[in-house]
């Protein structure tokens, strides 16, 4: 049984696995391009956060929670810690049976264990009290002295058992509620990041899965606060009837003051959620090198800091009212509760005074009193705090709720490579948006054609091609692999068919082999990896690095290597190329690479086309030669369709497409020739 925590402390403390935001980058190439906007910024506030007065904030993300937050008090909370026990009991049945069982029993003959003690007590005292003399009255209380001893025994080791299996479920339970949270979010359509209340309520819920195991030693000390309210009312109740209900009413005041500064405290928290949500993302970008030559070379450090200094100065205001706020009910509650102390203490000198009970009993009063008002105190503060990790757990549960209702419910057909790809009247619009990203597109894809995309930034060429992989199913229309729309088969048997370069792609901090295999290697070995290398060009990043495939690509790790933006690109191309699938896609897979890489991976289109569908979205207009078929997409809708020739000879987007181009190469040589 372990003791309940600061019993007489006048607010929660924080979770002891203090939640913290997680860092907000994932490691993609592309997460450098955004640095210091953090996605959910308030709207207006990243365009515009030198105007005056102008802050950038995140977006409230307390909502419910603060309703949640308000509902911290006594009735709320007593109807709410019996529900929170038995949570964190079914989570650690879940986890670990024999300790749950475990610690269960050993609550339970702690709290006999606590109500001996007190009836060793009473037993001592009216030993010792009686007359008689002293060896014959040693005599008699010497067995329950004995009895007061054991007692105190088995209690400590008891407390010592429960500590021990308390701290071998906690971090268990904790990564089994991550565990969910993974397997949740794995498990989701990708349309669900694009919900704004998604990545908010992921968040919260990661927070949430961090304190679950606090959970366990709160409910223990709930139980043992129990346990021991239990046993000093039972012994106090048979001292006199009055005693119990005068403690219970002296205790009151104190406990809502100890719970109203918790709540002033809750809320003062969730007000500075977004403030605090914000310092770790400064945090991030002031001191990770991700954006250290950026903020050297834009001498951005004053501005950063001035900007987290703000935002520290706004935290600390609302914190300070709390505590002040916080302060003044625990002085309030104190001052009651010792008035509530002195007609209890005043009661049992009247009782006896007044020969109502004996002096024993008296004795024995005072050690119940003692113990039920402890328990009484730290119900109220374990209660507290547990209700507050109810509440992130709350978010935990809710956010697994909400992934629910995402989850993947496509049909069970296992594609084979497919043969055509067809786009069918496609729509599609994103969550939030009040227009279509693609309207009415169709298009049929084959086998052995490179099909390239073209169009103005935002005209919808990633996403047709996120449409085509089957990672978005359409708003509306039907994307058919060989007659099958998307929707009906099996996600991950499709996906095995799709080897996909994204514009952003994963800078994983793994081994080349692995950054090449994605962990599911090829029967042929190393062979096929170097292949692949090969024809992305990578084979020349390779050779250079010290340990070749097995260099981990990850500079902050012990012997971790750091690639260039171009050699990572080629990696992510080695990727796609090691991948045996029936679609390869390719979203500007030459952004990065030099002239020689470049040219070398459109030779390449031609060979990989053979045998699967090929799609190419890209903006080097004079590079898309290469393709069979060119489809130019203007607002979510094509405008062109055609082969190089013929668009580059027919009035239109295409042609005005390639005049940029030309004209930039040419502009851009005549500079070079001017400058030279
Ligand atoms: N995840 C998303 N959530 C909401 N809107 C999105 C999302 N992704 C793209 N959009 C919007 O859809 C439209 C088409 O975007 P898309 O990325 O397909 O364009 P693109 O032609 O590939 O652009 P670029 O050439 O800049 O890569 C844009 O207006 C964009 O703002």
């Amino acid at each position: 049984m372990s003791e309940p925590t600061d019993t007489s402390a006048d607010h929660i403390p924080e979770p002891r696995t203090a939640p913290s935001p997680p860092p907000p980058a994932a490691p993609t190439a592309g997460s450098m391009n955004r640095p210091g906007i953090p996605l959910d910024a308030e709207p207006g506030a990243a365009g515009d956060v030198n105007a005056p007065g102008a802050q950038m904030r995140y977006v409230d993300l307390t909502g419910s929670r603060e309703a949640a937050g308000r509902s911290i008090r006594l009735r709320d909370m007593a109807r709410r810690l019996p529900q929170l026990v038995r949570r964190s009991l079914a989570l650690a049945w879940q986890v670990d049976r024999s300790a749950t069982v475990g610690l269960l029993l050993c609550q339970l003959v702690a709290g006999v264990m606590q109500a001996l003690g007190l009836v060793a007590v009473s037993g001592t005292l009216t030993a010792l009290l009686t007359s008689g003399d002293v060896y014959q009255r040693l005599l008699q209380a010497w067995p329950s002295v004995a009895l007061l001893a054991g007692a105190s025994g088995v209690r400590a080791l008891l407390g010592i058992t429960v500590n021990w299996l308390s701290s071998r479920l906690g971090p268990l339970m904790t990564r089994e509620a991550e565990q969910m949270l993974l397997t949740g979010c794995a498990e989701v359509e990708l349309c669900a990041y694009d919900e704004p209340d998604f990545n908010r309520d992921r968040e919260a819920a990661d927070r949430g899965a961090t304190v679950t195991g606090d959970l366990i030693d709160e409910g223990q000390d709930l139980i043992a606060s129990s346990a021991s309210f239990l046993a000093g009312a039972i012994v106090l109740a048979g001292v006199h009837p009055l005693l119990l209900p005068l403690l219970v009413a002296a205790s009151l005041p104190q406990a809502l003051a100890q719970v109203s500064a918790a709540r002033v405290r809750y809320l003062a928290n969730l007000r500075s959620n977004g403030d605090n949500r914000m310092l770790s993302v400064l945090r991030w970008h002031i001191y990770t090198r991700e954006a250290a030559d950026q903020i050297r070379a834009g001498t951005m450090a004053a501005f950063l800091s001035g900007r987290y200094r703000q935002t520290v100065a706004r935290i600390n205001r609302e914190d300070r009212a709390a505590a002040d706020k916080g302060a003044r009910m625990s002085l309030a509650g104190a001052l009651c509760g010792g008035l509530g102390s002195a007609v209890v203490w005043a009661a049992v000198v009247w009782l006896l005074a007044t020969g109502r009970i004996s002096v024993g009993l008296a004795g024995t009063a005072v050690f119940a009193l003692q113990t039920a008002g402890q328990s009484v105190r730290g119900l109220v503060a374990v209660g507290a705090r547990a209700v507050r990790t109810g509440l992130y757990m709350d978010d935990w549960s809710g956010f697994l709720d909400k992934a629910g209702g995402f989850r993947m419910r496509r049909g069970p057909h296992c594609p084979e490579p497919p043969e055509t790809i067809e786009i069918k009247s496609v729509s599609h619009r994103y969550a939030g948006k009040d227009h279509d990203a693609l309207s009415d597109v169709s298009l049929t894809l084959r086998r052995g054609e490179v099909t390239a995309l073209v169009g103005f930034n935002g005209s919808g060429k990633s996403t047709l091609s996120k449409l085509v992989s089957g990672l978005y199913l359409p708003t509306d229309g039907q994307v058919l692999w060989d007659g099958t729309p998307t929707g009906d088969a099996d996600p991950q048997a499709l996906w095995q068919q799709v080897a996909l370069v994204p514009q952003d792609y994963a800078h994983w901090p793994l081994t080349v082999r692995e950054n090449i295999t994605l962990g599911q290697p090829s029967p042929r070995g190393d062979a096929a990896v170097r292949e692949a290398c090969e024809a992305a060009g990578a084979d020349e990043v390779v050779d250079k690095l010290g340990a070749g495939l097995d260099t981990l690509l990850a500079r902050e790790w012990l012997n971790g290597e750091e690639l260039s933006g171009g050699q990572w690109q080629r990696i992510a191309l080695g990727r796609a190329f090691f991948r045996q699938a029936g679609l390869l896609v390719l979203d500007e897979p030459t952004a990065n690479l030099d002239p020689r890489a470049e040219y070398r991976i459109f030779q390449r289109l031609r060979d990989l086309a053979r045998d699967r569908v090929v799609l190419l979205v890209t903006h080097r207009i004079t590079n898309v030669a290469v393709a069979d078929r060119i489809v130019v997409l203007d607002e979510g809708v094509i405008v062109q369709e055609g082969t190089y020739t013929q668009l580059a000879q027919q009035p239109g987007l295409f042609q005005q497409l390639l005049s940029y181009q030309v004209a930039t190469s040419k502009t851009g040589g005549k500079q070079h020739g001017t400058s030279a």
